[in-house]
């Protein structure tokens, strides 16, 4: 057996095999390796195949400890390279130019590198996120609104109910010492889905009692950036137009066909009974009535010219599209955000203390929870500075990205001048940037009162970057951090979080996630309040 191949090897096809296989080696790989060099910018010698990122595909490190140590390797410029697999990647690590590039000159970056069929892949293909162009624009524009603080105000009132409810179900399972350990992501992600059913979807679901609903198990597995999903988000990312020609789809025909059907069914129960309730899917219902003004190019004006009005296209899958995008990006980012947030509180008594009497006296204030609203909840200083600063050590999103639409010019310190592409791809590593000590002192510090007046160092609160930056932000941050802040407010009137037998502390970044997450789960002991005070 050996032999004949051996014989094939050796006979002139088997060479000619051999000499192809060579140089196709050679142009795929060892000449693309050689990009970073060919134009002077640094860079690490990447794993042939695998680039820069093999510890983590392989499971060694988290991505932000990959991208955190070359940021500190080339702390004397102002960008570097990257090999994510074969693809070159500039990383940007200097926030100016990072301003210039997702600001300034924004409209030379306005994509992400994501690229889908949109016909092929409907449930994230015609999400915000993904879209490009002229597309992501109108939709933009058309969705702003939908997000502004009065909307948000509208929407409260379906959190709060919706926390009290949870509330009441999770003192009923404390043991009978009135305390019981948690794990907080699998907590949070219950919040989570159920506020993202109640506010985005008009559903209501209790997942702390019917723990196996479909919303629940289907959202889990939509957002999931662990294992088969984890690594089809990796391979969409770092392959863009790869996965695009093969066709491959990012979700499944059953997650879209269940998400289609509840959109839609909600949206004709409302149209025949002219039911209002004040959510995602109504303003949406609103968006889609909207006559808008349109230019030659199909651009939404603001301004009113000799232009078209007319109201935009939506198909069925771009609504559920956009309630999806509830889902995929404020459903992991926000327990992800909460569960870390649940650890510091734990493991800083200080802090918590702070905090729970912040709460305790607007509580008395306002004369219970469950008066509480939008305007009261904006105003506690300590429980923002406490969410900013779970934000800054624990980004749910270590890294952004842009793709070049317009030849660009990056500049280092030196006066060395790169020129950029269409199609080059950016990474902007937040996670790094949030833990620069020049820009915050004693990063791995969780010391919120470092944005209050009382800090001897004042923070530049441009660098704070979880929410990415630019025209091309999180249009979602303020439904996040209100959803955030009003579970908290209702958990720290209830219960005492302590460390418990199970907490892993320092926390160790589960290196097989996209995002991050406690290697050991993040396991806390709740204690009621009220057992204590008994
Ligand atoms: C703690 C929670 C959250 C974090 C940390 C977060 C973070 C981010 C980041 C980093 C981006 C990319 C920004 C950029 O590239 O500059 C983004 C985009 C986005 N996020 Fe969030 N997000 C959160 C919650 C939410 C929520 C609750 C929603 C709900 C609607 C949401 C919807 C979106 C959408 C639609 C985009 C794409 C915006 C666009 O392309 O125009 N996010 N988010």
């Amino acid at each position: 057996m050996l032999g004949t191949l051996v014989a094939g090897l050796l006979s002139l096809e088997g060479a000619l095999l051999v000499a192809l296989v060579a140089l196709l080696y050679y142009y795929a790989v060892v000449r693309r390796m050689r990009y970073f060099a060919e134009r002077g910018v640094p860079y690490l010698p990447p794993v042939p195949l695998l680039g820069n990122g093999a510890d983590f595909i392989t499971r060694k490190r988290h991505i932000t400890d990959v991208l955190g140590e070359m940021c500190h390797r080339f702390a004397g410029h102002r960008f570097f390279g990257y090999f994510d697999f074969l693809s070159p990647i500039y990383v940007v690590r200097d926030l100016d130019l990072v301003k210039q590039i997702c600001i300034k000159d924004f409209d030379h970056f306005i994509n992400h590198r994501i690229d889908l069929d949109e016909n092929h892949d409907p449930l994230f293909g015609r999400a915000l996120f993904a879209m490009r162009d002229t597309r992501w624009r109108n939709m933009r524009t058309v969705l702003s609104p939908a997000f502004t603080g009065s909307k948000m105000r509208l929407m409260f009132g379906l959190i709060t109910s919706y926390c009290e409810g949870a509330i009441r179900t999770i003192r009923s399972e404390m043991g009978a010492d009135g305390s019981a350990e948690l794990e907080m992501k699998e907590l949070f992600r219950r919040f989570g889905n159920d506020i993202v059913a109640t506010c985005a979807f008009g559903i209501e679901i209790n997942s702390f009692k019917d723990r196996t609903n479909p919303f629940f198990t289907l959202g889990k597995e939509l957002t999931n950036l662990e294992g088969v999903q984890g690594l089809k988000f990796l391979a969409f990312s770092s392959f863009p137009r790869l996965m695009k020609a093969l066709r491959l789809r990012l979700f499944s025909a059953k997650m879209t066909s269940f998400f289609r059907h509840v959109v839609m069914d909600t949206i004709a129960q409302r149209e025949q009974r002219g039911i209002v309730r004040h959510d995602m899917i109504n303003l949406l219902m609103e968006a889609r009535k909207q006559e808008l003004r349109f230019d030659e190019n199909d651009n939404i004006e603001t301004s009113s010219g000799g232009s078209q009005k007319r109201t935009m296209d939506w198909t069925d899958d771009d609504l559920t599209a956009q309630c999806t995008v509830f889902f995929f990006g404020g459903y992991d980012t926000v327990s992800t955000l909460s569960a870390f947030m649940a650890h510091e509180l734990a493991v800083n008594p200080d802090v918590q203390e702070r905090l729970r009497n912040e709460i305790d006296t607007v509580r008395k204030s306002i004369g219970g929870s469950s008066n509480l609203t939008y305007e009261t909840l904006q105003s506690m200083r300590y429980l923002d500075m406490v969410a900013n600063e779970t934000l800054r050590k624990w980004t749910p999103a270590p890294f952004l990205d842009r793709t070049c639409t317009k030849p660009y010019v990056l500049e280092d310190y030196n006066g060395h001048k790169v020129q950029l592409q269409k199609g080059d791809g950016l990474w902007i590593p937040a996670a790094s940037i949030m833990r620069d000590p020049q820009l915050f002192p004693d990063p791995d510090r969780f010391w919120p009162e470092r944005f209050g007046p009382e800090s001897p160092v004042p923070v530049d609160t441009s660098a704070l970057i979880a929410f990415g930056i630019g025209p091309r932000n999180c249009i979602g941050s303020r439904f996040a951090l209100m959803e955030a802040k009003a579970v908290f407010f209702f958990l720290l009137s209830n219960f005492f979080l302590e460390k418990g037998p199970q907490t892993q502390h320092p926390i160790k970044l589960k290196k097989s996630s996209l995002g991050p997450s406690a290697e050991k789960g993040s396991w806390i002991k709740f204690r009621l309040r009220d057992a204590v005070q008994a």
